[in-house]
């Protein structure tokens, strides 16, 4: 089996959550195996040293901004083995000091995202991370407060797309996933 299908089998869809109608892919049976985790961050760092990077005029990634919650559960290991900053992007009112904000909405809701207003210095290459993009609402909204510190975000990536929902076409930069669902 591939890596790319060992990853895909542990994805769990549950029916009806957290609304009716929607298929929730839950991504914590792959952190539950520790084969399966390093796989997942061995699979980005590839795509990243061997792609992103050399593409990247600067050559290099100053700033992986992970999303509120999961973005937060491997952002910081791939910011680590990177040698980058990790900036976490959190739902409204859970960061002290000065924030830049960004309304989104998302599969199931509307949120509001913030970041510190301090974190990213202009002109910085910076990475989103997250577990998934549905509608792409709240990876714009990051990209909306990268923009915001005058950085361009150099790539988009996730664990899971759900590309029948055309998120990538909401993003002002290019998305890598590794798991694509089209329904
Ligand atoms: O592409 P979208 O339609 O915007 O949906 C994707 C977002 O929704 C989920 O997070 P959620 O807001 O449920 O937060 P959580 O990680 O705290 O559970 C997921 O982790 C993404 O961040
Ligand atoms: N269908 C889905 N499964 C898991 N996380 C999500 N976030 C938004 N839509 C989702």
């Amino acid at each position: 089996m591939s890596d790319v299908a060992y990853l895909q089998s542990l994805l769990t869809a549950h029916h009806d959550f957290p609304k009716k109608g929607i298929v929730f892919l839950d991504m914590f049976p792959i952190l539950r195996d520790p084969i399966a985790f390093e796989t997942l961050i061995t699979h980005f760092m590839h795509h990243l040293t061997s792609h992103t990077i050399p593409l990247s005029p600067a050559k290099k990634i100053d700033v992986v901004v992970g999303l509120d919650a999961r973005g937060f559960l491997f952002g910081p290991i791939i910011a680590l083995r990177l040698g980058a900053a990790f900036v976490p992007v959190r739902k409204a009112g859970k960061l002290p000091g000065a924030v830049v904000s960004a309304q989104y909405e998302k599969e199931y809701g509307t949120d509001s995202f913030e970041m510190q207003a301090d974190a990213i210095k202009p002109g910085q290459s910076v990475i989103v991370i997250d577990d998934l993009m549905a509608t792409g609402g709240s990876a714009k909204a990051a990209g909306e407060l990268i923009a915001q510190q005058g950085c361009k975000t150099l790539e988009y990536l996730f664990i899971i797309e759900l590309e029948f929902l055309k998120g990538h076409e909401k993003l002002d930069g290019p998305v890598y996933s590794i798991v694509k669902s089209n329904d």
